[in-house]
């Protein structure tokens, strides 16, 4: 099987995640992972062939050592990783909140579109992988563009509105480009909103009916201090609302009524890339009488997103290996909160999923 050539823009924890699982696979088989192989490509198949930052630490450096500057924290699993990609300066716009500069050490070069098209190209870039902060708004837009001039596609791990794009109007200019799109923002491996997911559409099977229900989130990295900033994090709290509020029977009552609270709450630095998230449902079951639950998560919140991100990027390699373009919904109801087409339990999702990889993974073979 060949190899798939991979691009990331942002290089942070979610980065170093994904590079050190690829690097470790070399080495010996990955634990915790869902698919070996997805359509014949294993996690040790991926190739970074590019990389983008604003950080002047980062910038200018090996890809295998970039990972571990500016204020990533993301533990050191590999030793020398060396991916002979340096990272090259992407252009700021709103990818660094205001209040985040004391913590960061962007560049201020105007950086232009071509300048970052002939990149990739030159690369040979055939899946671009976007983690940039939460409320990226611009910059997002500019690698969406980007990645389509250059031939690639596109995954979108944060919420910005991409490949769920309500007008429409990215999911045709991949179509058209023949090209695939997946996203948006990722759903963890075992983060909080499939867990608050999974159990809302337990209850929902049950026959119960969710009265009331929060999931309060805190952590200590750059991605949670990012998202202290109220409007930064409007699109993160519709991403995680929604992905729970679509397993519900009366999703838009209980929206309505203010009785559904999701969303990253605090920064709290000791917890380092650690994410507590509590979670709480109250629900009415037979005969009017009432159910509660409290639950509390506490994961490494970086290689839940990386675990789903290296199947994510196969299956966009799967996806082009099969000429198929625009949103690829399978691959996006499952592993993404916001995808363009929602699906209400994530037992169907995985039942779409697996259909996919094994009607368009048989083709290939
Ligand atoms: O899946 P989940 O645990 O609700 O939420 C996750 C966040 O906590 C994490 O910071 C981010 O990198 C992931 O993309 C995902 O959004």
């Amino acid at each position: 099987m060949g190899k798939i050539r991979v691009g990331l823009v942002g290089i942070g924890n979610c980065a170093s995640a994904i590079v050190q699982s690829v690097f470790l696979a070399k080495k010996r088989p990955l634990r915790g992972i869902l698919f070996e192989e997805i359509g014949g490509y294993r996690v040790q198949d991926i190739d970074f062939v590019f990389a983008a930052d604003v950080d002047t630490r980062k910038i200018g450096k090996d890809l295998g050592q970039a990972i571990f500057e500016g204020s990533n924290l993301f533990p050191r699993l590999v030793e020398d990783i060396e991916t002979g990609v340096k990272v090259t300066a992407g252009p700021v716009l709103d990818g660094v909140a205001e209040h985040m500069r004391p913590f960061f050490a962007p560049h201020s070069r105007d950086v232009s579109m071509d300048e970052i098209v002939k990149a990739m190209r030159d690369a040979g870039v055939e899946v671009v992988v976007n983690m940039l902060p939460v409320g990226s708004e611009l910059a997002t837009r500019f690698y969406a563009e980007a990645t389509l001039r250059a031939g690639a596609a596109f995954i979108n791990g944060i919420p910005v509105f991409i490949a769920s794009d309500p007008t429409g109007e990215w999911q045709e200019k991949y179509r058209r480009a023949g090209l695939p799109l997946l996203g948006d923002d990722v759903k963890g491996q075992f983060g909080a909103t499939i867990l608050h997911s999974a159990l809302t559409a337990l209850m929902r099977e049950r026959g119960l009916l969710v009265e009331e229900t929060y999931q309060l989130n805190i952590g200590g990295n750059t991605d949670f201090l990012n998202m202290k900033e109220e409007e930064r994090l409007r699109s993160k709290r519709e991403s995680k609302t929604s992905a729970v509020a679509y397993t519900l029977f009366n999703a838009e009552e209980i929206i309505r009524s203010q009785r559904i609270r999701i969303g990253p709450s605090d920064w709290v630095p000791f917890l380092g890339n650690t994410k507590v998230a509590y979670i709480y449902i109250k629900a009415t079951s037979f005969l009017g009488l009432p159910v509660e639950l409290d639950v509390k998560l506490k994961v490494d919140d970086k290689s839940m997103f990386a675990a789903s991100m290296v199947d994510a990027i196969r299956l966009a390699k799967l996806a082009l290996d099969n000429g198929l373009s625009g949103p690829i919904h399978e691959a996006s109801a499952y592993y993404f909160k916001h995808p363009p087409r929602p699906v209400s339990s994530p037992y169907e999702a995985k039942r779409m999923l697996e259909e996919f990889i094994a009607r368009y993974g048989a083709a290939q073979a």
